[in-house]
């Protein structure tokens, strides 16, 4: 018989805070440390990434290449393809790790993510940093906020908020009993599949179901396979046992059509674009008798966000705000801001102004100059999606203020671009592009309640939005009108940059199913709790006493 684990006390977690994020300032220790980094990556690359499964290096020989979006000439690595034969070895190895994983003491699993966050802000910073600049084209700010900050973030407070979400327990006891409440994995095996933008969200995506308990097979983004892996490696260092994390880049359709199709699928928390998330709903749907249980979909994905400006608005501060909401990263941060409605009094009285100037100066350019705001775009097929929407504004009447060129003869650059629409239901309105490109609709002062309905109307989409105003009444009348337009809404503020433990993000409608991550609320959806009641007192008689004669 195995021993118990003594548990010979109830542990309290450290205290978690978010990450200091650091300024790269010129001179300063980080820009050295960082372009030391990006330096000797450059000089190492191509990278050869196996697939892990069980903790082992597969090296399956059908190999992939991850570009290098700001630059054709060279590649950042080279990675292994899984096929069917380790996918299948990946989900039988998950599950034969899934017992001890799931009856470590909590606060072993917890040691090994608060460990695995130590590892991202301080030995690794640079090196995660170095990969997501290189490989999916971020700015030293853009991946400091990502690679460094969200990351070690999610995994610190992901251990509060377990913590918390195990203390949630029944608030009464009848006299002579005892309920309790055990948070459970699921049973099977959970397949999280990551998206290119965020380094942090491929760490987020395993971690968080790991983090209770789970078994993941990870498929990261084609496009993010360097940085994901060093996450993956990471994990490891930090003591996370083997097969409680399988890394499986690969063809997509493949790896998780395999994976849905397997009867111990247990949930998929997936993040990505709309479309992707239907179809891998509706195949889960068509899998439904194969499984043991009914599936946990959780998925996060594209938006149209929104920035409202109020005839109240203070005009440098949204001004400022939007050119950061839309142009940040090449506008590909599902929460980018994508349509402007300004009321017609502000845009004529500098808004237009302002704004034409501000981004008529963005520098673009690779992210290894650090004097670039924008870099490239992903890929080649996200620039020439990008393109054709300029293309399909322009042939819609759309009148292209600034910007509106592009060049991939070197890297994918296209250049930060401001439309303005006299059609609120333009097609650049209306479907997310992700991309630098922003179109704005001037509205007439007095269609203030118009242009809310037409926010709220236009797009599937409900993922973020800010209203800037000084006047509260039009704020507050703008909150209420759009509640459900939007899962975060900002006042005053750019509708990017969420922070873990400040902002709970995600969105509802077509942006997902809005279990916030970077919150407690997500833990719930990997976990299935079972209630526990002891009775300490014996049962004298079946009898209740309306039985009674
Ligand atoms: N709401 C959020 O929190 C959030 C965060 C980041 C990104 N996003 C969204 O993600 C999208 C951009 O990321 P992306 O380009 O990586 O998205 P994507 O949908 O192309 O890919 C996401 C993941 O799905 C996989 N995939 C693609 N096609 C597949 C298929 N047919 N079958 C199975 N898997 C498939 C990809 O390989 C990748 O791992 C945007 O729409 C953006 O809004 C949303
Ligand atoms: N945390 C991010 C969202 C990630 C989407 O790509 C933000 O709010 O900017």
């Amino acid at each position: 018989m195995a021993l118990y684990t003594p548990q010979l006390a109830s542990f309290k977690v450290p205290a978690v805070d978010n990450e200091p994020m650091k300024g790269y300032a010129p001179g300063s220790p980080e820009r050295k440390a960082l372009v030391e980094a990006l330096t000797q990556m450059e000089k190492e690359l191509p990278f050869e990434v196996p697939c892990i499964v069980n903790g082992k290096e597969v090296r399956t020989g059908k190999l992939a290449k991850q570009p290098m979006p700001a630059t054709h000439a060279k590649h950042l690595c080279t990675y292994h393809e899984a096929d069917e034969a380790t996918v299948a070895s990946a989900i039988e190895g998950a599950l034969a790790a899934k017992a001890e994983w799931e009856a470590m003491p909590w606060n072993d699993r917890a040691a090994i993510f608060l460990k695995a966050a130590d590892l991202v802000s301080g030995k690794y910073r640079y090196k995660l940093m170095a990969a997501t600049m290189l490989g999916q084209g971020k700015n030293a700010w853009q991946a400091e906020i990502d690679a460094a900050a969200e990351l070690s973030d999610f995994f610190r407070f992901g251990v509060k908020y377990v913590e918390e979400l195990y203390s949630q327990q029944p608030v009464k006891n009848a006299p002579g009993s005892w309920n309790r409440v055990e948070y459970r994995p699921l049973e099977g095996f959970v397949l999280a599949v990551s998206p290119f933008n965020f380094t942090a969200i491929g760490g987020n995506l395993p971690g968080a179901p790991a983090l209770v308990g789970n078994v993941v097979l990870w498929k990261p983004s084609p496009a993010a396979t360097y940085s994901n892996y060093l996450v993956y490696q990471i994990l490891a260092e930090a003591g996370l046992p083997a097969g409680v994390v399988q890394f499986v880049p690969g063809p997509p359709e493949e790896v998780v059509g395999q994976a849905i199709s397997h009867p111990e699928f247990a949930s998929l928390h997936f993040t990505g674009s709309t479309f992707v998330f239907k179809k891998l709903w509706k195949d889960i749907a068509a899998n439904l008798d194969k499984y043991k249980g009914y599936p946990r979909i959780v998925g996060e994905t594209g938006g149209k966000n929104f920035h409202l400006i109020h005839p109240s608005a203070e005009i440098k501060n949204a001004v400022n705000q939007s050119v950061r909401a839309a142009f940040e990263y090449q506008g590909q941060k599902c929460s980018a801001l994508s349509r402007l409605y300004v009321a017609s009094s502000v845009w004529n009285n500098g808004f237009k102004e302002q704004l034409l100037n501000e981004v008529a100066k963005l520098k673009v350019g690779p992210p290894t100059d650090f004097t670039n705001f924008v870099g490239p775009v992903i890929g080649r097929p996200a620039f020439d999606k990008i393109t054709s929407y300029i293309q399909k504004a322009k042939d819609a009447g759309g009148e292209i203020l600034v910007g509106g060129s592009a060049d991939n003869s070197v890297g994918y650059f296209v250049q930060p671009t401001v439309i303005l629409t006299k059609d609120p239901k333009s097609v650049t309105m209306v479907e997310e592009i992700f991309g630098p490109v922003l179109t704005v609709y001037v509205y007439d002062d007095a269609d203030y309640d118009k242009t809310l309905e037409l926010i709220d109307t236009s797009t599937s989409y409900a993922l973020t939005g800010s209203i800037f105003a000084s006047d509260r009444k039009a704020l507050l009348h703008a909150t209420n009108r759009l509640r459900n337009a939007a899962g975060n809404v900002y006042y005053n503020e750019k509708c990017t940059g969420a922070v873990v433990g400040q902002q709970p993000f995600g969105g509802a409608r077509a942006s997902g199913t809005n279990d916030k991550a970077g919150s407690i609320s997500i833990f719930y959806r990997f976990v299935s709790a079972r209630s526990i009641k002891e009775n300490f007192v014996g049962l004298e008689d079946y009898l209740y006493p309306s039985n009674l004669a």
